[in-house]
């Protein structure tokens, strides 16, 4: 597809095809397609070494691709990333603040790369640090800064051209718990002022809380796309009944459960248990509800099976990937 006939006003945020990128005899993204529309939050969700951050280098123009199709907002990275530029924010994964220079200095020096009169950037970097809660530190050395801090100013940096697509690799890597939720709410926002956002993460609580849409990425390839609910119906069950039990009893506990393991999600048939993973010593049975689940837990209790612990939760997209990949995203 041209340049020309892929551009439009209803021009998705990202569409690759095919996309590769080859190190050397490694391909760190072996043939992706993705699909980020306008103004949803789209994840990228993966263990470390997935391909994820080569994938967005690939869309900011950091890194060229080796193979596919890769067009952002509608032009063609590999001739017009100089309007890409103009029109995306990057958040990398390191923090590439200026240290020497204070808060508010960061801002206007990165200003410099946009065709911003001195008064609009003045204007637009006294905003943004409103909106990220540093205005109080706008004088600050940014080695001052605690790593929360430095994270939402370069957010704030990543806003200065106004961009129609904010990409954040991994935003809340290293962050506590407390300034992770800050950022969520800042992007939060952001998504609900109509800007795109796509971001990279490896932790399945920020995806499920942000994104409208997703990918699930290992090895360099997709496993999954979809809604993080959609994802779970569609490959797991929306409860787990979660049982503590030696590996060595799961056959038979399964057996036992009346459960074809053989089968494939959705097909098991059997009270209410869509389908079952063997993930050491647990036994996750995914169900339709919390009370099948629960009657799951029951019923093994009743046999003397599963001893050290019984519990029915919401499934999630780490239960996801295990199924996915036989590895969960923390041993990942
Ligand atoms: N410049 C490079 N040269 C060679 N190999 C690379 C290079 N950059 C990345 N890789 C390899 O490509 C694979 C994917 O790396 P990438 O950084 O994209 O993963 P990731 O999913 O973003 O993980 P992380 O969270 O650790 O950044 C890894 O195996 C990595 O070692």
């Amino acid at each position: 597809m041209s340049a020309e006939s892929n551009r439009g006003p209803g021009d998705p945020a990202v569409r690759a095809r095919g996309l590769v990128k080859q190190y050397g005899h490694f391909q760190a993204v072996r043939g992706i397609d993705l699909l980020v529309r306008r103004g949803e939050c789209f994840g990228v969700l993966g263990p470390n070494g997935a391909g994820k951050s080569t994938t967005m280098k690939m869309i900011y123009g950091r890194t060229p691709l080796s193979a596919g199709e890769l067009f952002v907002l509608g032009m063609d990275v590999r001739t017009e990333m100089r309007r890409i530029k103009a029109r995306i924010g990057v958040v990398p994964q390191e923090d590439n603040l200026d240290p020497d220079f204070t808060v508010i200095r960061n801002l206007l020096v990165f200003a410099r790369y946009f065709d911003l009169s001195r008064r609009i950037a003045r204007e637009r970097a006294e905003q943004l640090l409103d909106f990220v809660g540093l205005a109080e530190r706008r004088d600050s050395r940014v080695d001052s800064l605690s790593g929360g801090m430095k994270r939402r100013l370069v957010i704030a940096r990543a806003l200065i051209n106004d961009p129609e697509l904010l990409i954040l690799d991994e935003p809340t890597t290293g962050l506590d718990p407390q300034a992770r939720q800050l950022v969520w709410s800042k992007m939060r926002e952001l998504r609900t002022r109509g800007v795109t956002l796509l971001l990279t993460t490896h932790y399945m609580e920020e995806a499920a809380r942000l994104c409208d849409r997703l990918v699930i990425m290992d090895g360099g390839r997709i496993l999954a796309e979809g809604s993080p609910q959609g994802l779970i119906e569609a490959h797991a069950g929306p409860w787990t009944a979660e049982v503590m039990l030696p590996p060595a009893q799961h056959q038979e506990a399964l057996r036992r459960l009346e459960v074809d393991t053989a089968a494939g999600v959705g097909q098991i048939g059997n009270q209410g248990i869509r389908g079952w993973e063997s993930a050491e010593d647990r036994l996750l049975l995914y169900t339709e509800s919390v009370e099948e689940a629960t009657a799951a837990c029951e019923r093994l209790k009743a046999m003397g099976l599963g001893g050290a612990g019984f519990f029915s939760r919401p499934t999630t997209l780490d239960d996801l990937f295990l199924r996915l990949t036989g590895r969960t995203l923390r041993e990942a």
